[in-house]
């Protein structure tokens, strides 16, 4: 039966303690020690998970060079398995292999990021290794890919064990097994789930029957999903995905609910409107138009205009500038976001221009971008990192799933996040 190996990448031991508990108790066989959490704690980490849970324990290394020193610490400390890169030289990997040998230790190899994963993998096996590992990095995750492919090639070509990790879930697990893996390597879908025995358990069981359970989390989006994607995620999420760029506040939400879609750009003047109508008739259903107003307070924007979108099927409208019958907007329930809101309105003069690049205090806007607003304000994603963006706010908001429980445990977030130690040195 394929290993279900769990992989604890946290930057704080404690909190990794406790999802090793639950996940342990869903099935979990292997307990990993993350890349993040060895960086931050050290071997303290891998000998109070050896302490505690009698499993096998792999130290996820990713050693690149010095391989004897880096095995002999995580030996010695209690790991049975050490990861080392398939990218370090082959002096680095057969010096891993003797030190783990010493200590009746296990070298795994981690082909992340490999040109060749296939012959590189043949190479190590002759080399000595005693697993391989297909894997596609967190941040390559973002971007769309999956480990599925290499691993079938992989699995086809070497004779011991193949470890699989990147992105796994209950939805894929199964397949993963199918295609040539021994060992099942998952980190955030059981580390992101508020209920972590529950979300081992899931994936345990698709494991062993072979089959799909559905998860509506911990998967990645592609180009045709990304209204999806962004449906889920808040604007908050997409800015810590973007490290807080990409964010206009101090818009007035006038009506409507949550707006996802595709900017259609106009430029206009304090109160001329007749550029801002126009677009109406260029948008396509499932577009915002995004309207910069100089921040103008006479209004661009009224209640017949709305209707207008709102019968042609247009997402939203955000104004940099000022709209006005925000009783009708509101009862037309249709989502509209301005920076000031006023009674009078200028005239059509027919000032400006569809479809440019705008700057909106500070963020580029072009046509095709990403528009999101709710009740935060509204996010602006450029179309050329839209798909690891909202892979990357997804992320986000499925960590703050598991903080969120953590908190309700009785946390409070300063604790959670031990925000004391990791407060930057002056
Ligand atoms: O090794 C990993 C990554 O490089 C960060 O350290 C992960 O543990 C591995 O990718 C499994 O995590 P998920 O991809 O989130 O399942």
């Amino acid at each position: 039966m394929p290993i279900l190996q769990v992989a604890l990448d946290f930057m704080i031991l404690e909190r990794a303690l406790k999802v090793a508990d639950e996940a342990v108790k869903g099935g979990a066989d292997w307990i990993e020690v993350g890349t993040p959490l060895i960086k931050s704690e050290g071997m303290r980490a891998v000998r109070e998970i050896k302490r505690r849970f009698k499993k096998t324990v792999v130290a996820d290394l990713k050693t690149m060079d010095v391989g004897r020193v880096e095995v002999e610490m995580a030996t010695k400390s209690g790991a049975s398995v050490v990861t080392v890169l398939s990218l370090a030289d082959d002096s680095t990997i057969e010096d891993s292999i003797k030190a783990a040998r010493k200590y009746g230790a296990r070298v795994m190899v981690d082909l992340i990021n490999h040109p060749e994963p296939a012959k590189r993998a043949k190479e190590v096996e002759k080399l000595g290794a005693d697993y391989v590992c297909v894997h596609v990095g967190v941040d390559q995750q973002m971007l769309g890919k999956n480990p599925l492919e290499i691993l079938r090639e992989v699995a086809s070509t070497v004779s011991i064990p193949v470890a699989a990790a990147g992105g796994i879930n209950s939805e894929t697990a199964a397949d993963i097994v199918k295609n040539g893996a021994d060992i099942v390597i998952v980190g955030g879908a059981i580390i992101k789930a508020p209920n972590v025995e529950e979300a081992a358990r899931k994936i345990k069981e698709a494991i062993e029957k072979g089959i799909k359970i559905k998860s509506e989390l911990y998967k990645k989006y592609g180009e045709e999903e990304l209204k999806d994607a962004f449906m889920k995620v808040s604007t908050p999420n997409l800015s810590d995905a973007m490290h807080r760029k990409g964010a206009l506040g101090d818009f007035i939400k006038l009506g409507g609910g949550k707006v996802v879609g595709k900017a259609v750009t106009v430029r206009t003047l304090d109160g001329d409107w007749a550029k801002a109508v126009e677009a109406i008739d260029v948008a396509n259903p499932g577009d915002v138009i995004v309207i910069d107003a100089q921040d103008g307070k006479t209004a661009v924007w009224g209640e017949l205009a709305t209707w207008s979108c709102k019968v042609k099927g247009i997402a939203g409208v955000v104004i940099y500038g000022a709209a006005r019958d925000v009783d009708e907007i509101k009862k037309a329930d249709y989502p509209v976001f301005a920076r000031h809101i006023a009674p009078n309105a200028g005239e059509p003069k027919g000032f400006g221009e569809i479809g440019v690049e705008l700057n909106i205090m500070g963020v580029k806007i072009k046509p095709g971008d990403w528009i999101i607003g709710d009740e935060s304000g509204i996010a602006v994603v450029p179309r050329e990192d839209a798909v690891e963006i909202a892979n990357r706010a997804l992320d986000v908001m499925e960590h703050e799933n598991r903080i969120r429980e953590e908190i309700k445990r009785g946390g409070t977030l300063s604790s959670v996040m031990e925000l004391e130690k990791w407060e930057v040195e002056r």
